[in-house]
C-alpha cells in the first residue's frame, strides 16, 4: 500500500438534492469524507445510497447543492470552463460497462483522453498508449476493437483509458461488477497494483463488500444518501457497529450461514446454566491457540469449538471462532470480560432470539419472493 497521509479529497457538508416536476430526492446528505494521498477507499452501499452521486460530485460531473469539495488543496466549486476539465485530468474515473467505443481500437481508445490538450507530441502520445497497454497487460490488444476483448480485458482498457493523463486518483463505479468473480479478482489486483507502483489513490465504489476486503485499507457505508460508519478496513471488519455494516460483512464472509446451521443442533438449543454460545472475533496477532487455553487454565472454562473462520486483510489475520463456553457460576461471564479486555470482540449469541431472527428473514424473503 502507498503510503497514506495527507488529504487528497475533502468533502465538506455535501448535499446533492435533484428536484423534480413532482419530487424532489435528497441523494446525498450532509456528507463529509476525507480521503488521503494513497489510500484505496471503498464506498459500500445497496443501490440507490447515493454512492454514484457522490463520487460523480468529486469531479464535479455532478455540482453540489451544498458543501465544498477539495481536491489535491484546489477548491473545485470555484472552478469552470477550461479550468475545471484541466483539473478533471487529474481524476480518472472507470465504470460498470467501460464505456469504450466500439467503432476505434484498443489503442485509438487510450489514445483518445490524449488528443484532449496534451501537450505530448504524436510520437510521444503512441509511446504513452503503448506503455499503458503494457501497465495492463494488453500490449498485444493494441490493434484489435472492444468487441473482440473479453470483458475483463475491455476493464483493462478502460482503466488505460484513465490514466492516460497521470491522474492521481481513479474512481471506480462498481466497475468490477458486470465481471465473474476470477476476473473480478484479477482487475481488483491490477487496482492495487496501480496504487503501490503509481501511489494512485482510489475510490472503489461497490456493493461487493467482498472487493473492499480484497484491496481497500478505508470504508465508509452509505445509506439513504448518508455515510453511517466509516474507518479502516480492520477496525470496521472486526468490530462493526452499524447493522447495516454487520450485514455486508456477514454476506463477505462465511459466518451467519455456520451460525444457522449450529443453532439447529439440539446441543446448542438446550443450553444449560454456564453455558453460552458466542462468536469471538480478533484482529492482529493474538492467535486463538494462547486464548483459548486461557479460558480453561485461568477460568476453568471448557470451550467446544464449533467453526471458525481466519482472514487475511491488510496483511492482518482477521479470525472469527464459534464456541460453546461452559462453566461453573458465573466463570463463563468472568472469561468473556477477560477475553474483551484482550481486544478480542465478544458477540453472545441468543440461540432462541437468533433462530427466531432467522426465520423472520426466512418469512420476509418469501413474501418478497411471491410478490
Ligand atoms: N439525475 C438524477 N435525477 C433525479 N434523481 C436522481 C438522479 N441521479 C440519481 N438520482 C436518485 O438519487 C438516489 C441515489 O442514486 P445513486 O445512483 O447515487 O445511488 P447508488 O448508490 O450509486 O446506486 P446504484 O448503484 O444503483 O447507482 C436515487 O434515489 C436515485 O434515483
Amino acid at each position: 500500500m502507498a503510503e497514506a497521509t495527507s488529504p487528497i479529497i475533502e468533502l465538506k457538508d455535501i448535499d446533492v438534492t435533484f428536484k423534480e416536476a413532482d419530487r424532489t430526492v435528497k441523494a446525498v446528505k450532509d456528507v463529509n469524507l476525507q480521503v488521503n494521498k494513497g489510500d484505496i477507499y471503498g464506498i459500500v452501499g445497496y443501490s440507490g445510497a447515493g454512492k454514484s452521486t457522490l463520487v460523480r460530485v468529486i469531479n464535479q460531473l455532478q455540482r453540489q447543492s451544498k458543501g465544498t469539495v477539495t481536491v489535491s488543496g484546489q477548491n473545485l466549486g470555484n472552478l469552470s470552463g477550461k479550468n475545471l476539465r484541466q483539473a478533471r485530468t487529474k481524476i480518472g474515473m472507470i465504470f460498470q460497462h467501460f464505456n469504450l467505443m466500439n467503432e476505434r481500437t484498443i489503442g485509438d481508445n487510450v489514445l483518445f483522453p490524449l488528443l484532449l490538450g496534451s501537450k505530448l507530441t504524436r510520437k510521444e502520445k503512441q509511446a504513452k498508449v503503448d506503455e499503458l497497454l503494457d501497465l495492463v497487460g494488453l500490449a498485444d490488444k493494441k490493434n484489435d476493437y472492444p468487441a473482440q476483448l473479453s470483458g475483463g480485458q475491455k476493464q483493462r482498457v478502460a482503466i488505460a483509458r484513465a490514466l492516460a493523463n497521470d491522474p492521481e486518483i481513479l474512481i471506480s463505479d462498481e466497475a468490477t461488477s458486470a465481471l465473474d468473480p476470477k476476473t473480478t479478482g484479477a482487475i481488483l489486483e491490477l487496482l492495487k497494483h496501480l496504487n503501490e507502483t503509481l501511489g494512485l489513490t482510489v475510490v472503489l465504489i461497490t456493493h461487493e463488500m467482498q472487493a473492499v476486503k480484497a484491496i481497500c485499507n478505508k470504508v465508509a457505508v452509505m445509506q439513504s444518501g448518508e455515510i453511517i460508519e466509516r474507518g479502516d478496513l480492520l477496525t470496521i471488519f472486526s468490530n462493526p457497529t452499524e447493522q447495516l455494516t454487520k450485514e455486508f460483512i456477514e454476506t463477505s464472509s462465511q459466518i451467519d450461514s455456520a451460525l444457522a446451521n449450529v443453532v439447529e443442533q439440539a446441543t446448542v438449543q438446550n443450553l444449560g446454566a454456564g453455558e453460552q454460545l458466542v462468536v469471538l472475533s480478533y484482529a492482529g496477532d493474538s492467535t486463538e491457540a494462547p486464548l483459548i487455553a486461557q479460558l480453561y487454565e485461568k477460568f476453568h472454562v471448557t470451550p467446544n469449538i464449533l467453526f471458525g473462520n481466519v482472514e487475511i486483510l491488510q496483511n492482518t489475520p482477521v479470525g472469527t471462532l464459534g464456541l460453546v463456553l461452559s462453566g461453573v457460576g458465573d466463570a463463563v461471564e468472568t472469561a468473556l470480560a477477560y477475553v474483551a479486555q484482550q481486544g478480542v470482540h465478544v458477540r453472545r449469541i441468543n440461540v432462541a432470539e437468533y433462530r427466531a431472527e432467522l426465520a423472520r428473514k426466512a418469512a420476509a424473503n418469501n413474501e418478497e419472493a411471491t410478490v
